[in-house]
């Protein structure tokens, strides 16, 4: 019964535990693909799309969408670099999480202090393709044998497993973040659309949550100093007040720089300052 439920409907894989699972599931909530998973099921159906989601560990995704056995993933951009399947994905979009570096990490210490002196050293990763390569730059006998380590290959994000582990990072091997990537196998005219819609959802939801709506109050002498400090994505909104020379101003800016920004607009004179939360948008 699932099989025929699954016909024609456009395959989604999830990365089914870690890192990167709890987000694509609010991803999926904006973006709304609203489904239902039972006993947690590794393959649902969306209720209100022509898609079905296929729950599979991170690291299996590019090559199921590499070999065109599900049609669109997420998953890190590490993994699609290590399982070597950069050929037969493209990249639809970066998601600005999952964001961490694969590392060269050693004994803080210890006698080595830069890559070079890991030659012919015993370096431990599961990332045998990326530290294998990585190391031939280096000394062919480096790459990654098992066993007591001089060094390793790992993932940093916030450094804490690192230290704790008394390690420290001598290089760094790649950046990552999650990805939305789609198989290069061709599709059927129905599922490119599909694919178009979802990734301008799941880009608006992602630009939502990197933006907030900043609106103030200004006297249009002061106007172009305010502009300056936040520009907005293509132009400040502007309508004139009920109060002469007064103007209302809409700006979007990231949510990052929106204290500064609103520390700098207060200094040319903008008044009533206020910030607002996206819930999603189309950009
Ligand atoms: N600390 C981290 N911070 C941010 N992203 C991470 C972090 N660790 C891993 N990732 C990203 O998540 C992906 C999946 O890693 P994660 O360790 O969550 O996988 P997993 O499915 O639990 O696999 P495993 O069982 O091998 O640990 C990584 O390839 C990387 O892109
Ligand atoms: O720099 P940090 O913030 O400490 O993150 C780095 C750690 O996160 C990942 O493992 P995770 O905790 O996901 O568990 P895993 O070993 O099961 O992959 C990664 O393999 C590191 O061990």
């Amino acid at each position: 019964m699932l099989v025929e439920s699954l016909d024609g409907r456009l395959l989604f894989a999830i990365p089914k535990k870690g890192r990167l699972h709890e987000k694509c599931l609010t991803l999926l909530s904006g973006a709304d693909i609203k489904f239902r998973r039972p006993n947690r099921l590794d393959v649902c159906v969306a209720q209100n799309l022509n898609i079905a989601l296929v729950f599979l560990p991170a690291a299996d995704i590019p090559s199921f969408v590499g070999k065109g056995n599900v049609d669109l993933g997420i998953t890190g951009y590490d993994v699609i670099l290590e399982s070597q399947m950069e050929g037969l994905v493209t990249e639809e979009l970066r998601l600005g999480f999952g964001n961490c570096a694969l590392q060269v990490q050693v004994p803080e210490a210890g006698p080595i202090k830069s890559v070079e002196d890991l030659a012919g050293k015993r370096v431990v990763t599961s990332f045998d393709v990326l530290a294998g390569e990585y190391f031939k730059k280096v000394d062919d006998q480096a790459a990654c044998a098992l066993g007591l380590a001089d060094g390793i290959v790992d993932l940093v994000e916030s450094g804490e497993t690192m230290r704790a582990a008394g390690l420290h990072a001598i290089d760094t091997v790649i950046a990552t973040e999650a990805v939305l990537i789609k198989s290069n196998k061709a599709q059927s005219p129905e599922h490119d659309a599909l694919i178009k819609v979802i990734t301008k959802r799941i880009a608006g939801v992602i630009a939502a949550e990197r933006y907030v709506v900043c609106q103030y109050n200004i006297h249009r002498d002061n106007f172009v100093a305010a502009e300056k400090i936040c520009p907005g994505r293509r132009a400040p909104t502007v309508s004139k007040l009920e109060e002469i020379d007064w103007l209302g101003v809409s700006v979007m800016v990231e949510k990052k720089k929106i204290a500064n920004v609103m520390d700098e607009l207060a200094k040319v004179g903008a008044e009533d300052i206020l910030v607002f939360n996206l819930d999603n948008c189309r950009v």
